[in-house]
């Protein structure tokens, strides 16, 4: 751990938001420049109203508070659908180490005219339905902005991502991590979160003010990704790291077990971005040169996730 050397970026995304041209570029480097050097930033101003945020941490809480056999009758099911709940210790990130310490909840947008709604409600709380649609309807407007964003940073028409984006393939995450009982020692290399990069293109991650984020520098070293209020957690995944031909990278983080928080509960949002299934992934022309040849063959997006979701929960 170190406390002292650079911290990861702060970015006010205001400008992008309501500025003009120039503006926007400042902020699309920015950008680029935290995604290339960290993978990961912070972003203040994102537009998304703090009331929104509050009301889905409360339901979160709410939802995470029923009882166990009640959170296992929308149990999750498979990585096809990859909604629903997911107990203590049922997955680990980091499949070297023994499963985390936590428990989630997954929604996503539902696919128009695809038949059976795939979402796994609880019954008898139609506030808590209500709240989170809400909510991964703020999500999906704020993470466009970002791929707008990007596709600036990237020498890209402005739609280039949204576009591949626009058939909300993504997953809202509702996660738990709750208090650990007194005298516990966690077991080696037990901790709510093991290290592991995300899948997708971005992410947009909302942290409770308990802490335990961390994310690994270049020079290998765990930093605190402390919460900061009024900001969102931005991280650029596995998928966004293939498509820029390495430019951006998809860098290792895990919530550990500190000590000082282990007696805590904790909550956070993770909004997980994905491409349309078919889009085709080919690393983008802005990334590749004459001394950059692409790294890696084309694929599509579905093909990427649905491997990487066999690897965590082995199905
Ligand atoms: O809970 C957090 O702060 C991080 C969770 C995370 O990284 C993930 O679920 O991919
Ligand atoms: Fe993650």
């Amino acid at each position: 751990m170190t406390g002292t050397g650079p911290n990861i970026p702060i970015i006010d995304f205001g400008p992008f938001m309501s500025g003009f041209y120039g503006d926007r570029k400042l902020v699309a480097e920015r950008m680029r420049k935290a995604s290339t050097d960290w993978g990961f930033f912070y972003l203040a101003n994102c537009g998304m109203a703090a009331d929104s945020l509050t009301q889905a941490f409360m339901a979160s809480r709410q939802f995470f508070a029923l009882p166990l056999a009640e959170k296992n009758l929308v149990a999750w099911q498979n990585a096809e659908s990859n909604r629903g709940y997911v107990g203590v210790k049922r997955e680990r990130l980091d499949p070297a180490r023994p499963g985390d310490l936590k428990e989630a909840f997954n929604l996503a947008p539902e696919e128009p005219g695809a038949g059976v709604p795939k979402n796994r409600w609880p019954q008898g709380h139609p506030g808590f339905r209500k709240v989170m649609t809400h909510f991964l309807d703020d999500c999906i407007n704020t993470a466009d902005r970002v791929l707008e964003a990007f596709a600036l940073a990237l020498q890209q028409p402005a739609d280039f991502f949204v576009r591949a984006h626009d058939k909300h393939h993504h997953t809202l995450r509702l996660l738990h991590y709750p208090p650990l009982p007194e005298g516990f020692e966690p077991a080696d290399g037990e901790s709510r979160a093991g290290a592991h990069t995300d899948y997708g293109s971005i992410t947009l991650l909302f942290q409770d003010d308990v802490g335990g984020l961390e994310v690994r520098t270049r020079a290998g070293e765990w930093l605190r990704a402390v919460p900061i209020p009024g900001t969102v957690v931005v991280n650029t995944g596995d998928l966004m790291h293939r498509w820029t031909n390495q430019i951006f990278c998809s860098t290792p983080h895990r919530v550990n077990v500190a000590p000082e928080c282990r007696h805590l509960d904790r909550y956070s949002i993770a909004f997980f971005c994905h491409p349309n299934k078919d889009a085709e992934i080919v690393c983008i022309s802005s990334c590749v040169g004459e001394h950059q040849p692409a790294l890696y063959p084309p694929t599509t997006a579905g093909q990427h996730l649905q491997e990487k979701l066999t690897n965590t929960y082995g199905t």
